[in-house]
């Protein structure tokens, strides 16, 4: 049976994407099988296959693999470009043992000194980074421009999955605006009390961005003061930031949800806002407060798990104002009397209850269960919203520009269409990071967002700005990469063709687009 036959279709496309090159070699040492960066650097047409090996290569160590039935390593030279290949040879054996050919790896020895020549910089800056560890109570990690982490210290990964996607988050942005961020955010559980500092500072390597070190210092109670005005501040900010017309309803499900929060936002009984995660339930209630009587008094947000933990006499429940409550746990009988108290007994204080969950009478107090039950509003997930997409992705890019200046100002219709096809779990919420994520890695000067940019995440406009933002080989990188995209696009990713209209070998051309990290198309 042909070996290549046995490595199904399915691994084909997997075998053409590695970035070594393959072939499978049948018992009469002919070639079945060459994956595109194998036929790239033994210069091979694509109809080659059962082409004897030995005309590809000087004296090849099939002969040696068939009769020890081992693996070999060995040195080899292509013979039509006299070039060095670092090769691994192993046998290949059918599911009855039997010996069927030999499987050849190898990749340019060109290619594997540039690969060693990093390796020995980045394990030069390994010892670096452990050295300085000694003296610095810091937790760490080094985070490469590919976004790889390439070094994590011990206690980093406490953090908890919010924080991670933060911390993620800041590594790109200090990556892409070459400068140092600091940023303090909210305390986790699992750090104690007090606040977390995070630095991340780019890191350089020969005038080029490498990637990024994050630091992380814990503080505690020296800290809490500054936290809570930093907090009180930002709840401030965050208590004027949702009026009802910022809510975004040019569908119908979100046109009721509207209508009915309004109506809601007149009476004084609790409400129960329903949707998942990411849907905008606490902005809602936001915009609830904000039409109420409550309006010139405080938004509390309070978690179910925090009133759990709350002892009678300190009840967080008290004061005059709207309470968002979320619930996020179960609530004993115990807790669940008081707030049925405090929800008869104190007429000044306002009730917004907000679920992911369905809501099951066995849970609950009878009484409970029937506040829970009586005004409810639902909205929709993302998916079910089709008619928000594009105001939604005006809006949140009007945000992104705001924040980042970077004036994108519209997705084109393809991504439209794409971002319409695919699933939500996270909803306007992951939306908002999807966009974000992108918004961050184009470059200055792009308006329109396209396919490009949303399937590889980097950026594949031309720079039409004036901004001086890069140094003149990072510009230059820039414009190559941008211009090899185009002629790539134009030649429907066709290697060969684009190659010879760029006057470039084909050769050559793989070796820019991994430098610039272009998806080789199975096409080549
Ligand atoms: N209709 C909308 N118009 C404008 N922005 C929206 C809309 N729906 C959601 N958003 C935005 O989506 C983000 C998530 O909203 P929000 O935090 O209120 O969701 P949530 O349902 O309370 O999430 P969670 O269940 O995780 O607490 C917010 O930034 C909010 O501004």
């Amino acid at each position: 049976m042909k070996i290549a036959s046995i490595i199904s279709m399915k691994h084909d496309h997997m075998l053409q994407q590695l970035p070594v090159g393959i072939m499978l070699i049948n018992k009469e040492d002919c070639i079945e099988f060459a994956n595109a960066m194998a036929r790239e650097i033994c210069e091979l047409d694509d109809d080659n296959e059962l082409r004897p090996l030995s005309e590809v290569i000087d004296h090849p160590a099939t002969i040696n693999v068939k009769q020890l039935h081992q693996h070999v390593d060995s040195i080899d030279t292509i013979k039509s470009n006299q070039q060095k290949i670092l090769s691994v040879y192993r046998p290949f054996f059918s599911e009855q043992g039997t010996l069927t050919g030999v499987i050849l790896m190898f990749e340019s020895l060109q290619i594997f000194d540039k690969q060693v020549l990093e390796f020995t910089d980045k394990k030069m800056l390994e010892s670096i980074i452990k050295e300085s560890m000694k003296h610095h109570h810091s937790d760490f990690r080094v985070v490469m421009a590919d976004n790889t982490e390439w070094f994590v210290s011990q206690n980093w990964n406490q953090l908890n999955e919010k924080q991670t996607q933060r911390v993620d988050l800041l590594a790109t942005k200090a990556i892409h605006a070459r400068r140092e961020i600091l940023e303090r955010v909210q305390i986790s559980a699992n750090w104690g009390a007090g606040s977390l500092e995070i630095i991340s500072k780019p890191l350089w390597n020969h005038g080029k961005i490498a990637g990024c070190m994050q630091f992380i210092n814990k503080n505690r109670e020296q800290d809490t003061e500054e936290e809570l005005k930093m907090a009180q501040h930002l709840i401030r900010k965050l208590e004027s930031s949702y009026r009802m017309s910022d809510i975004i309803a040019a569908s119908p499900a979100m046109k009721i949800a509207k209508e009915q929060a309004k109506l809601y936002a007149n009476m004084d009984t609790p409400i129960m806002i329903k949707g998942e995660v990411g849907t905008g339930k606490q902005m809602m209630a936001r915009a609830i407060h904000d039409l109420s009587e409550w309006r010139d008094y405080p938004f509390y947000y309070v978690r179910f798990s925090e009133l759990q933990n709350a002892l009678s006499s300190q009840f967080p429940i008290n004061q005059k104002g709207t309470y968002y409550i979320y619930m996020d746990s179960k609530l004993p009988q115990d807790i669940q009397e008081q707030l049925l108290e405090k929800m008869t007994k104190l007429p000044h204080i306002r009730i917004i209850f907000g679920t992911v969950k369905a809501i099951h009478s066995t849970d609950w107090m009878d009484d409970l269960y029937d506040i829970l039950q009586r005004y409810v509003l639902v909205l929709p997930n993302l998916k079910e919203r089709s008619e928000d997409f594009q105001p939604l992705i005006s809006s949140i890019l009007n945000m992104l520009d705001q924040k980042y200046q970077k004036k994108v100002a519209a997705i084109d219709d393809q991504v439209l269409a794409r971002l319409l096809n695919q699933d939500w779990p996270g909803n306007v919420m992951q939306l908002e990071q999807t966009l974000e994520n992108i918004v961050l890695r184009v470059s200055f000067g792009t308006e329109v967002l396209t396919m490009a940019h949303l399937e590889e995440g980097v950026d594949s406009s031309v720079e039409t700005g004036t901004t001086v933002d890069k140094s003149l080989q990072e510009a230059i990188d820039q414009f190559e990469k941008d211009y090899i995209f185009s002629a790539l696009k134009q030649n429907q990713f066709n290697k060969s063709k684009t190659a010879r209209e760029l006057g470039v070998s084909v050769r050559n051309l793989y070796y820019k687009m991994e430098k610039y990290n272009m998806e080789r198309g199975a096409n080549s």
